[in-house]
């Protein structure tokens, strides 16, 4: 290996060779020093990976590439430090180290102040670092008291299904947009590039408690616990510090040690207000680290293992309140915050916020942006820098399509001609029939559905009422084939009590063709069911009683009484108050609803829907027919 030692200990020289890009496979079998098995394509995999981040970090300290860290600093990302600037340049520097950033899913969408500590994140991983994003289905249960004085009102259980089932899918198209940019800005993939969505339940729902406090509780003292501001403001200025609130920042803590063990996850990132998380998260990490009590387990301290962390500034609004759930409304949910209105909320920043949102929000290079702002400075009535602004925070939330077209709708909207410095804007090409559907043109994932329907009427007919099938006959299909899912325990092919998903931790299992009783098994907590069809389609449905539905005014695909028969009842209606022609009425009929076929295996009864629809129909023919002709109906004809 070709780097200098300078003043690196020999110790720790010898570590640094053993994990010198080390990359994913920088596991804890690895910084223990054992050996793990690898077939020989995989294994000169690795080796190219090391051997390539050998040659960048010669590329860095030739000043022929800018250090990942410099550019941290230099874009305005490092707030506080865990850890010397010194010692995590020079770790980021020979070690392929993971970072991680975590979100409790305490509301059902993310905003623009958690894309912040995501952005290092996003960067370290297009920079062939790991980058893994924590969903804290098991935190968010305690929830974080820090900088609290009351404490948060707990969630309800399907309050937090449904959170962090939307958060989950959130951080999978964010990634996906992550992909795109990295495109984009002409970052070449490789085999080692690494990125995760993890939710802490996955580890806390079985862990023993007696392990945490063995690894952990004999060696953390009460003192410096308690003498955290967070823990001395509740108690003697809020309502009181619970055991549960008190051990939030521990958990924190073992959430980093459970990665940094399995994933090679030595930094932590998080906004402002993480700081003394992330600083008691080190302390963890290193304690339950040292109180390894088999010695073939044990990993090494030591800078080159030791984690390592930093902050990065809070996004305020205009008052200067921490941009949040409450404070200002940028959500990363196209249908809290509609991708016209995200657009719309960057383009309004003063000039004075502009340069400093480019460099936190965007990908662009430094001397893209310095050109921007001096193009911006010509004439700052013409906003190119908050449109340049607004069009990559769109891309990145919602991707390049989007983000072209609601720069053209914006124009449309304000007449005015948009420059955005670099870009042409273009049409989208429009999705056709058979595009598959992505996580980003996803319809709405949450939506009702009445008691009668999911307790009374089969699989196939909730997912034809979900949205997720064209017609019951194809719901039908889709169960048969297994080609839906169900939030459900995996690995549970059949329906019983207690297979229901823990209601902190995302899990599906293939859905059958089951006897309609069988799906209140599923309900979570009573009341919420999850379905999936492909990778991205997911409805979260809240069952309502219904009483409640009909007061709605809501319909579904499929339901008694509407659709079909009440299309031809409505065109009957208006056939005949004179409001709608003939012709108007035989259009509008071609456009049928699909009548249901029986799913394989099943013998159709005739049912009174289809009975009451070729009645209707009957029905409406007649009134077209005496309307064209004028005087008798057939029927009346056929009677004479
Ligand atoms: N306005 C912001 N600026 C910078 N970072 C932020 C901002 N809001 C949230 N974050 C960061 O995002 C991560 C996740 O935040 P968290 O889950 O606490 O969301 P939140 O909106 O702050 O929620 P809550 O109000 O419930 O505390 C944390 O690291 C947090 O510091
Ligand atoms: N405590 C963090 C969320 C979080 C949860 C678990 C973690 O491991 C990390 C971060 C917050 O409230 O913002």
């Amino acid at each position: 290996m070709s780097m200098s030692r300078g003043s690196v200990c020999r110790r720790c020289l010898l570590t640094m060779k053993s994990m010198a890009g080390g990359g994913p496979t920088s596991t804890y079998a690895q910084q223990r020093g054992k050996k793990t098995w690898h077939g020989p394509k995989y294994q000169a995999k690795i080796d190219q990976a090391q051997a390539d981040w050998e040659e960048r970090a010669e590329k860095i300290k030739k000043g022929e590439i800018q250090h990942t860290w410099d550019m941290f600093v230099e874009r305005g990302y490092v707030k506080d430090t865990a850890g010397s600037h010194e010692t995590i340049r020079k770790l980021m520097l020979h070690k392929r180290i993971g970072a991680y950033t975590g979100i409790d899913p305490t509301a059902p969408s993310l905003h623009i102040g958690h894309l912040l500590p995501l952005m290092p994140i996003f960067w370290m991983y297009m920079h062939g670092y790991a980058g893994y994003t924590l969903i804290g289905g098991a935190t968010a249960k305690i929830g974080d008291p820090t900088d609290r004085l009351v404490s948060r009102t707990p969630l309800k259980r399907t309050d937090l299904t449904m959170n962090l089932t939307k958060i989950h899918y959130q951080l999978k198209a964010l990634w996906m947009n992550v992909e795109e940019q990295a495109r984009r800005r002409g970052f070449e993939k490789d085999w080692a590039w690494k990125r995760a969505v993890v939710n802490n339940s996955t580890w806390w729902n079985s862990l023993p408690l007696i392990e945490v406090l063995k690894r952990l509780g004999d060696s953390m003292r009460m003192g410096p616990l308690l003498s955290r501001d967070t823990v001395k403001n509740k108690m003697s200025k809020g309502d009181g510090m619970s055991f549960s609130e008190f051990t939030y920042p521990l958990m924190q803590g073992w959430d980093w040690w459970h990665m940094y063990q399995a994933n090679g996850i030595q930094m932590q990132i998080g906004g402002s207000d993480q700081y003394g998380n992330i600083v008691t998260g080190v302390e963890t990490v290193k304690v339950v680290r040292d109180n390894e009590p088999d010695p073939a387990k044990k990993i090494e301290g030591g800078p080159f293992n030791d984690p390592v962390g930093f902050t990065v500034p809070l996004l305020t609004d205009s008052a200067g309140v921490k941009f949040g759930k409450s404070a200002g409304n940028a959500f990363l949910d196209k249908f809290q915050t509609s991708e016209f209105d995200l657009y719309g909320y960057f383009v309004r920043r003063s000039d004075q916020e502009v340069e400093k949102l480019l460099k936190l929000f965007t990908f662009l290079p430094m001397e893209n942006i310095n050109e921007a702002m001096k193009i911006h400075s010509e004439n700052p009535a013409r906003r190119v820098a908050q449109h340049l602004l607004a069009f990559e925070v769109v891309g990145l939330v919602h991707g390049m399509n989007a983000a072209h077209r609601t720069a053209l709708n914006h124009q449309a909207r304000y007449g005015k001609q948009i420059d955005i410095p670099g870009v042409t804007l273009r049409m989208p090409k429009a999705a056709t029939e058979d595009t598959p559907p992505s996580i980003l043109d996803a319809p709405k994932m949450d939506m009702q559905l009445p008691e009668s329907l999911i307790m009374g009427k089969s699989i196939g007919r909730i997912l034809y009422a979900a949205g997720l099938a064209k017609s019951a006959s194809e719901g039908h299909r889709l169960a048969t084939q297994q080609g839906a899912y169900i939030g459900a325990m995996p690995g549970h092919k059949r329906t019983e009590d207690n297979k229901v998903m823990d209601y902190s931790q995302l899990s599906f299992t293939p859905i059958k063709l089951w006897f309609p009783q069988e799906t209140r098994n599923y309900l979570i907590d009573g009341k919420l069911l999850i379905l999936r069809k492909g990778k991205v389609q997911i409805r979260v449905i809240e069952m309502v009683s219904d009483e409640e539905w009909k007061e709605s005014g809501q319909t579904y695909p499929g339901e008694p009484g509407t659709g079909a028969l009440r299309m031809l009842r409505q065109q009957l209606k208006m056939l005949k108050s004179g409001m709608l022609t003939p012709d108007e009425v035989k259009a509008n009929l071609k456009n049928h609803v699909e009548e249901e076929a029986p799913p394989p295996g099943f013998m159709k009864f005739p049912d009174q829907d289809s009975y009451a629809i070729r009645r209707a129909t009957q029905e409406l023919m007649d009134e077209i027919h005496q309307k064209e002709v004028g005087g008798d109906s057939p029927r009346e004809e056929r009677r004479e």
